[in-house]
């Protein structure tokens, strides 16, 4: 039998057992908080050497320079003429369908004028140039290449400069004509925290980005963490996860095999099941059983069911999504009857699949909606990639001369108390 961890919410130990199915082990932490801060370190005194150091160590890649792992346009361009037709046409139909839901997103300028004539707004423009992280090491992902230069295209970002990690030096064709239909700017063939820091700080052959976006496992995930502050980041979107919400009338396949899709990117990736029917759970563990063994990842799978997953009942579905709330699961499914009957009272998730329809599998490619999504509890406050990540907003005012004398006024009073008389004065000399 797979091991899953098989849990009640009913037992009164149930808060602690949740809580340590959803740490991440701690000397792990340590382990990769430390290699990062020494990687970055590198990065910022070394630069170009210290990336090609690296790219050595954990890609198995040589170079001479970074020039060489920079991936010409003709490249993509090739990847993309070769491509069978059946893979080009899922790529051109799901970057439509991402392109057609964030032109929603987008926010435009706004002002407003008062009563004197005092005019307030905010002026949105594009940020000017964007790193993205494509992750690589276990799997390729074209689908995260459109998944974040499209937000940032449809935004005006000019300049996008991708990164992605290409162990052993096989560069995937469907990632690079990903980037050519998705219009990334340049691509080079690096990865892990080395290539946040490239991007970060900048090297003698990367420029340095405003801000870094995109998904990786532990180590981009620290790295970006780190970073912040001297660039932008969108997230923390670190290894995948998903919780479903069962009312036990769903096939025990579907759900076991929407467990696996999470669990198949990674050791670390979390797959959980909340069902008020114990006899369903049976199902899903006996399905987990079958089919395992037919997965090409089986050991990736098995090793994160093992460790992160589990099999929960719980007394009803409100509890369920109580549970979910203190989960804040990058993704939830909700594979019941009336989804929209539990939907008021879910808070926290990167995105919500309604119906037993709505696999998260479709999320990840083509449904439209980004699949760059907040992990590890950090759906309490953070969102998916959008085109607002790649938008800044300048504070408008524009005072007329009868706002000046009615602003002056208040300002001067409150610069005096505040004891900064030449704010009181500037704003006086206005007062005419
Ligand atoms: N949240 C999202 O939106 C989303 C989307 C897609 C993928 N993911 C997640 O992204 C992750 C992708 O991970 P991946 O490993 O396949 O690719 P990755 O590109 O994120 O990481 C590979 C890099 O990690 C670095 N690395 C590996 N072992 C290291 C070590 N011991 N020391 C220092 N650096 C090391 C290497 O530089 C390597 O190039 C998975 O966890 C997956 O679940 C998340
Ligand atoms: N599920 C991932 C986000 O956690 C995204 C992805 C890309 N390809 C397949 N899945
Ligand atoms: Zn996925």
């Amino acid at each position: 039998m797979a091991a899953v961890t098989r849990l009640t919410a009913r037992n009164p130990e149930f808060a602690s057992q949740l809580t340590k199915l959803l740490h991440v082990d701690a000397a792990e932490d340590d382990a990769i908080e430390s290699a990062v801060a020494k990687i970055l370190q590198a990065i910022r005194l070394e630069g170009d050497q210290a990336l090609l150091r690296y790219t050595q160590q954990f890609d198995r890649v040589s170079a001479k320079s970074v020039a060489e792992l920079e991936v010409p346009r003709q490249a993509w361009l090739s990847a993309l003429e070769g491509l069978p037709a059946e893979q080009r046409q899922a790529l051109e139909a799901a970057a439509d369908r991402i392109r057609a839901y964030h032109e929603r997103q987008k926010q435009d300028s706004w002002t407003f004028t008062e009563a004197n004539g005092t005019v307030l707004g905010q002026q949105i423009t594009p940020l000017d140039r964007v790193g993205l992280y494509v992750p690589g090491g276990k799997a390729a992902y074209p689908s995260s290449v459109l998944m974040n230069v499209i937000p940032a295209k449809v935004a005006g970002v000019k300049e996008v400069i991708m990164v992605t990690p290409t162990p052993d030096g096989q560069r995937n064709p469907l990632v690079l004509a990903a980037a050519a239909i998705g219009g990334v700017d340049r691509v080079f063939a690096v990865g892990g925290a080395q290539a946040v820091g490239a991007l970060a700080y900048g090297t003698d052959t990367i420029a340095a980005v405003d801000k870094i976006v995109g998904p990786g496992n532990a180590y981009v995930a620290s790295a970006k963490r780190r970073v912040f502050g001297k660039v932008g980041i969108d997230m923390i979107a670190g290894p995948s996860e998903i919780l479903v919400i069962c009312d036990g009338k769903t096939p025990a396949d579907w759900i076991a095999m929407d467990l696996f899709s999470q669990a198949e990117h990674d050791e670390l990736a979390q797959a959980i099941l909340l069902c008020p029917d114990a006899g369903f759970l049976d199902q899903v563990q006996d399905a987990i059983d079958r089919l395992l063994p037919t997965m090409p990842r089986s050991d990736i799978i098995a090793t994160s069911l093992k460790n992160r997953g589990a099999l929960i009942q719980v007394d009803s579905l409100d509890e369920a999504c109580d549970i979910s709330n203190r989960i804040a699961p990058e993704h939830l499914e909700v594979s019941v009857q009336d989804p929209k009957s539990l939907l008021p009272k879910l808070k926290h998730a990167g995105a919500i699949f309604m119906g037993r329809h709505s696999s998260e599998s479709l999320g990840d490619y083509c449904a439209g909606p980004n699949h760059v999504l907040p992990t590890s509890g950090t759906a309490r406050f953070s969102s998916p990639l959008g085109v607002y990540d790649f938008q800044k907003r300048s504070s408008i005012i524009d005072v007329s001369a009868q706002g000046a004398v009615e602003l002056g006024q208040i300002a001067r009073v409150l610069a005096t108390g505040e004891g900064l008389p030449a704010h009181a004065q500037s704003a006086a000399y206005r007062i005419v």
